[in-house]
């Protein structure tokens, strides 16, 4: 039998904590590192981040884009980080924020959600700007494989504003565009026994938070956590009684530990700590 994601996250979240941590690897960070900005460098920099993260956090999530970087070679390491953390026992969520016409969707709904394809993980994210609607096929796909999204909402950079908050209005009254991906998201959810299979992507980080989460019944991917500046008493003061949903993503303030395998496990467990430390309020 399939377990759906939103199970297997729901696990993962009451065994090890809310967590994600994001699998970045900058230029910078590679010769902070003492690796070299290149395949070899690359691959490096992913074993030690699976070493060190895998069973320590609910949720790990390589950045497509910094691995893609590097070209097919890139494509490649990511590919095997994917299958080496799924292997150890954590979930995967690949970061490439995917979104097109349904046709091009279906067949990015089979490299990231289908069973059997190399660069599918647990979940991926995913752009819904060129309509809610245009993303079905990979929804579609992610149901039968048991497996899970992350819709961006409201993102973590401050540009996100201008298109995300802006107001429309439709035969449900006036609401944000991105509180329209909110209530889309959340039909999707109606009926999951824990924790749906569809998450939405929003910043911990924002001035304010402005959607009412209240209804999603899904998992909430909150980056903006730690180098953009956002802490665990943002994530208290935006999500309140909705925290236990939100799972912080921080990527280059832990892996700025590395490459020491211990202290990159000790930064893991420090920020697990703190977030045990915060419960939901208001
Ligand atoms: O709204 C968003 C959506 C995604 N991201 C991604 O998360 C990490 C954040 O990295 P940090 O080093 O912790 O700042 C990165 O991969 C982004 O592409 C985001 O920041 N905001």
């Amino acid at each position: 039998m399939i377990t759906t994601f939103g199970d297997r996250l729901s696990a993962a979240m009451a065994a090890r904590g809310p967590l994600c941590v994001g699998v970045d690897p900058h230029p910078a960070l590679l010769t902070a590192w003492g690796l070299s900005d290149d395949l070899a460098g690359l691959r490096s920099f992913a074993a030690t981040c699976v070493t060190a993260l895998a069973g320590e956090v609910a949720l790990l999530k390589p950045q497509s884009a910094l691995f893609e970087a590097h070209g097919s070679g890139g494509v490649a390491v990511l590919e095997r980080l994917i299958a080496d953390a799924r292997a150890a026992g954590t979930l995967v969520l690949v970061d490439a924020k995917r979104g097109d016409i349904g046709s091009t969707m279906t067949a990015y709904a089979r490299a990231y959600l289908t069973e059997g394809s190399p660069l599918a993980g647990d979940a991926v994210t995913l752009s819904p700007y060129l309509g809610f609607g245009s993303l079905e096929p990979a929804l579609e796909i992610a149901r039968a494989t048991g497996r899970g999204v992350f819709v961006l909402a409201r993102t973590s950079n401050p540009e996100g504003a201008s298109v995300q908050d802006a107001l429309v209005s439709d035969e449900k009254g006036t609401r944000s565009v991105a509180q329209r991906v909110v209530d889309a998201a959340a039909q999707l959810n109606v009926g999951a026994p824990r924790l749906g299979d569809v998450g939405l992507v929003v910043g911990g980080n924002l001035p304010s938070l402005k959607l009412d989460l209240s209804g999603l019944n899904g998992p909430v991917l909150a980056p903006g956590f730690g180098a953009q500046g956002g802490t665990v008493a943002d994530l208290r003061r935006l999500f309140g009684p909705a925290l236990p949903g939100v799972l912080p993503t921080s990527s280059r303030d832990v892996l700025r530990h590395g490459p020491d395998v211990a202290a990159l496990r000790q930064a893991v467990r420090g920020l697990r700590a703190e977030l045990a430390s915060a419960p939901a309020g208001g």
